[in-house]
């Protein structure tokens, strides 16, 4: 990783608040580049019941991640903290959190010095979240942006609250992903900043004129004073107002980004790379020529959109729905149908057993579509098993099969013919789930014609710290 000209920070701190762990990396600035000098991973365990919107909810608690956060904080070497200058956040897009400017967190000392805990806050209204059905969203006006607007989209979660329980909105001031909820509280910003990133992944933002549909909003009854300041991706949004974990008050944090933005920012050398990342979601990603830009009015029945990269680049992203959060539903149904045997097995257990017994299987005609939780292109189709033949049921063939589904899906959305056409030569894999899985790795290898490199398990926090080297 090659840091830009000029002075650059010593040190500095990444976050990645995904939709099921947090991850934290220290990157260091040296002679021969950027290096990844510590990491630290920690599942957020976060999921919440909606109540108002079950069963389609998908809520997280903002306590549990932001325990997480400083859990993963208090993990890495005070000393390098200390040394921390700049600090670079990303996250899950497309969710909205909720909070009160001025009444948001609650700082007090802990070990190595001050922290905050949430305070004041909704809960995370995800990007999972189902809330918003085809009807509903289609009875919302139309938005002046080329991203189809979605369920889980943060303007979609507002119109929701708006016309389902109008009071809970006025409990609030303030709004912007988790990312950039953490942000603020570092910097104490009344008014929380998002950047062009996360903007265009809560709907109903031009990207070309960089602003919101405040118009189309207001006419609507839109709450827009609940819109954050928009920002450009790489610039900085303020610095800490007090120490925290160690890290010295007046650090500089950037303006907070796009969690796959930051996993292809930490891998992509060559515009001939497309990038492949399985967290709990599933994206397949190639960078657009300089000057692309998308045209204005999307088709909400393409697979393919376009996201705001850095310095008005796009990316063109198959985003799916389905990654690993269907392997981890997969091991929470094995978990269930022990119990319901009468055996407990802890769903970690699991992991290395599929893997494992998957690894003792080649492909088989079991064939598995994966999408259990549709694709936002294709909303009603849900997930299928075929070609079941009574040879090829054990755990092992299960497992293979999901886990080339799972790759063919995003093939489907993505084709490799596309990627050639486009002048693909390499994929570079990021995220946990591929990091931790053999098997999928296998599969991405098998059914990709292109050499494959992988990343570590915390792109998107390296990612997120690389921008800050290369920030003005
Ligand atoms: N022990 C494990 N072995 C292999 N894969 C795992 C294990 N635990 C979790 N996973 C996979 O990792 C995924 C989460 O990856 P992660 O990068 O933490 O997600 P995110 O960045 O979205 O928070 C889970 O959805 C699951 O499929
Ligand atoms: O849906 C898209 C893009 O539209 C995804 O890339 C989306 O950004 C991600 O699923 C969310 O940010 C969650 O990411 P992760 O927690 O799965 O890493």
């Amino acid at each position: 990783m090659a840091a830009a000209g000029g002075p650059v920070p010593t040190c500095v701190l990444g976050i990645d608040l995904g939709t099921t762990s947090v991850k934290a990396a220290l990157v260091t600035g040296t002679e021969r580049g950027l290096a990844l000098a510590q990491s630290c991973s920690r599942e957020t365990q976060a999921y919440s019941d909606s109540l108002g919107a079950a069963p389609q909810g998908m809520e997280q608690d903002v306590q549990k991640i932001i325990k997480a956060l400083n859990e993963c904080l208090a993990a890495l070497p005070q000393q390098q903290l200390q040394r921390v200058t700049h600090i670079g956040v990303t996250g899950q897009m497309h969710g909205v959190v909720f909070w009160k400017s001025d009444k948001g967190c609650k700082w007090s000392e802990s070990g190595p010095g001050p922290a905050f805990e949430a305070e004041q806050v909704s809960p995370l209204i995800t990007w999972r979240d189902g809330r918003c059905s085809p009807s509903f969203l289609a009875s919302l006006p139309l938005p002046q942006s080329h991203v189809s607007l979605a369920t889980g989209f943060g303007c979609a979660t507002v119109y929701w609250y708006l016309k389902n329980s109008p009071d809970f909105l006025k409990a609030y001031d303030a709004a912007g992903t988790i990312q950039d909820y953490v942000v603020a509280m570092l910097c104490d910003l009344k008014k929380p900043l998002m950047s062009v990133q996360n903007a265009a992944s809560w709907g109903y933002f031009n990207c070309r004129n960089k602003s919101w549909n405040t118009d189309i909003l207001k006419k609507s009854g839109f709450p827009v004073h609940l819109l954050p300041e928009v920002g450009d991706p790489g610039s900085i949004a303020g610095r800490t107002t007090c120490a925290w974990h160690g890290i010295p008050k007046g650090a500089k944090v950037g303006i907070a980004l796009g969690d796959f933005q930051c996993s292809v920012y930490s891998c992509l050398t060559e515009r001939t790379d497309a990038v492949l990342n399985f967290s709990t979601s599933a994206q397949l990603t190639i960078s657009m020529p300089s000057g692309f830009q998308p045209p204005e009015a999307p088709d909400p029945s393409s697979a393919l959109t376009y996201f705001p990269y850095f310095n008005g680049d796009y990316l063109a992203v198959a985003a799916s729905l389905n990654g690993g959060n269907v392997l981890a539903t997969f091991v929470g149904m094995v978990a269930q149908w022990a119990q319901e045997l009468g055996f407990q097995v802890e769903e970690s257990a699991i992991y290395p057993r599929i893997i494992q017994a998957a690894l003792a299987q080649n492909p088989s005609k079991l064939s598995v579509h994966p999408t259990l939780f549709g694709e936002r292109h294709l909303p009603e189709l849900l997930a299928s098993v075929s070609g079941i033949g009574a040879s090829e049921l054990s755990l092992g063939h299960v497992t293979r099969a999901l886990c080339c589904g799972l790759v063919e899906n995003l093939c489907s959305m993505l084709p490799v013919q596309q990627l050639e056409e486009m002048g693909v030569r390499r994929i570079l894999g990021s995220g946990s789930a591929l990091a931790r899985n053999e098997v999928l790795r296998q599969e991405v290898e098998r059914i990709f014609p292109f050499p494959v490199v992988y990343g570590k398990d915390v792109d998107a926090a390296v990612g997120a710290a690389m921008v800050m080297f290369h920030s003005k």
